[in-house]
């Protein structure tokens, strides 16, 4: 060693030894790694992946919803407690959830995702007050309803395959065109081949939405890790944005003309046309501004998939709890032609009870803004609660055999008797709570009221119109998909017999 140190010039010593380096180091550091490796490979259990999950879970990285600190409410008392009585501290949702409020990085923002406050109160309040006020909305859309219905007894009649019909395409197409007509207004007209393209687009934002909540914490890194799954999320929701716009524009146009439809029965868009909010962040609330196309996009994205999907959902499990249970159909049918278009209380009765067991969502989502006690423990502010809507009303401490499909257990004398859905932000109403399928307090589903009249209203014709049969050899499966929306796992084929020619009745 020391006769080379002598030999070599201090200079050309180091280099050397950095030349020895970087040829030994590399060598060394493989020969560890493949040991390394090897032992692992030779401990591995067999039979366990090696996923991207995996590696991310061994390096203590978490992306999404699923990871923050989350506290899951199983207890109904303690639902209510939470939504009504504390109602105050529970009225924010996580931020990341929403595919729009996702994609735009948190810019944009629908009523499910819009922070408490005057924003949110404006756009809450121009859905309930328009388009779902019971008679300048709903009871305008009457004529939308009837020609939505002819479509779907005229889709099932005729899709009928040797009397064996694939329910959920029929049902959904039904829906489509009600929405888009309360949304864009009778004179919008769109061509059956854009309304297959909106439904595709539509039905692709909605799978992209699978798994969309790894997007919701550390955006930046996320988009790397899941490439595809962010190209996806943002490329449909792109594509659905595309149809819209051009019909939104065209209400715009029909308003500038001054359209006399607009006066008499403005659409969904019509109203947020009009609409002026408070300007976010500002303090004061009477600064207010129009909303700009792409927030308008947003709003009617959220409008056509929570009000499309959620009832050809609940139709669709009403339907073949009603196939697999024919006692339950022919008396849905006997007492509903009986009540000749009034108000039918079986009928009311099947509805909850779907409700009750396949609520379409089966948590709900919020995010404290204060430290509060649930139940017996102090969560901390900024916790995610989720409220297991589906267990709530699966409670065997208050349902009966939870499991079965039990209308009459919401008629006189039954244990669901009288049970309220409408739970506001009252504290009397706490002590009622059974269900909730709509979630309570004051960010409760505003589509409330519409969903139940459109159910009432396609099942009473639905079961006048057919009798509904298992196909031969195929048995109803009722097992749940536990996606954005809880669909049935292996859509519903029924054999149809036609009865009637309907005379749609309105509730
Ligand atoms: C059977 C049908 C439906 C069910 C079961 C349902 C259920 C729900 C639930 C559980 C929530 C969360 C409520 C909460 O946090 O307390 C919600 C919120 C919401 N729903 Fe529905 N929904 C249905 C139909 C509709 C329809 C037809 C619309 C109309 C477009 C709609 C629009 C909304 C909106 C905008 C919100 C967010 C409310 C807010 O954050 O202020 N829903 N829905």
């Amino acid at each position: 060693m020391e006769a080379i140190s002598s030999f070599l010039q201090p200079a050309t010593a180091s280099s050397f030894f950095l030349f020895l380096a970087t040829m030994i180091i590399p060598v060394v550091i493989r020969s560890i790694v493949c040991q390394i490796s090897a032992s692992i490979i030779s401990m591995w259990p067999k039979g366990i992946a090696v996923t991207r999950e995996l590696i991310l879970h061994l390096l203590g990285i978490r992306f999404g919803l699923d990871n923050e600190p989350t506290v899951v409410v199983q207890d109904n008392a303690v639902a209510a407690d939470t939504l009504l009585r504390r109602a105050d501290d529970f009225c924010d949702r996580p931020a990341g959830m929403g595919g729009t409020s996702v994609v735009s990085g948190g810019r944009l923002h629908t009523i499910t995702t819009q922070p408490y406050g005057p924003v949110w109160v404006a756009l809450r309040r121009n859905l309930t007050s328009e388009a779902f006020h019971p008679v300048r909305g709903l009871e305008r859309a009457a004529a939308h309803r009837e020609r939505a219905l002819a479509k779907l007894i005229g889709d099932i009649s005729g899709a009928a395959d040797g009397g064996v019909v694939n329910v959920q395409p029929c049902l959904y197409a039904a829906l489509l065109s009600l929405n888009m007509a309360t949304c864009f207004g009778d004179d919008v007209g769109v061509e059956s081949e854009k309304m297959e393209d909106i439904r595709e687009a539509l039905e692709e934002f909605r799978r992209s939405l699978n798994g969309y909540h790894v997007f919701s914490t550390f955006q930046t890194l996320a988009k790397l890790v899941y490439w595809g799954r962010w190209r996806k999320l943002v490329n449909s929701r792109k594509r659905v944005v595309e149809l819209f716009l051009p019909l939104i524009r065209a209400c715009k146009e029909r308003r500038r003309l001054g359209h006399p439809q607009n006066m008499k029965s403005p659409s969904y868009v019509d109203t947020l046309l009009e609409l002026n909010v408070p300007v976010a962040g500002t303090g004061h609330p009477k600064q207010r501004q129009k909303l700009s196309e792409d927030e308008v996009a947003g709003l009617v994205l959220e409008y056509m998939g929570a009000g499309t999907e959620t009832i050809v959902a609940l139709l669709e499990w009403t339907l073949a709890n009603l196939v697999v249970q024919p006692d339950v159909q022919s008396r849905l049918r006997r007492e509903t032609v009986a009540a000749g278009g009034e108000a039918c209380e079986y009928l009311r009765a099947v509805v909850m009870e779907s409700l009750r067991r396949h609520p379409p969502f089966r948590l709900m989502r919020r995010q404290m803004n204060r430290d509060t006690v649930i139940g017996n423990m102090l969560v901390a502010r900024g916790t995610v609660v989720n409220i297991a809507l589906e267990e709530i009303g699966r409670d065997s401490k208050i349902w009966t055999y939870p499991e079965k499909f039990i209308p009459e257990r919401f008629m006189p004398g039954g244990e669901g008797a009288g049970v309220r859905l409408s739970m506001g932000s009252s504290t009397a109403d706490a002590g009622k709570v059974m269900m909730m399928p709509f979630g309570a307090g004051p960010r409760k589903c505003p589509g409330m009221g519409n969903a139940i009249l459109l159910l009432e209203y396609f099942l009473r014709n639905l079961v006048t119109a057919f009798e509904w049969h298992q196909v031969d050899g195929q048995e109803v499966d009722l097992q749940p998909h536990y996606g954005f929306f809880t669909i049935m796992d292996n859509p519903l084929r029924a054999r149809v017999m036609q009865l009637t020619t309907v005379n749609a009745t309105d509730v």
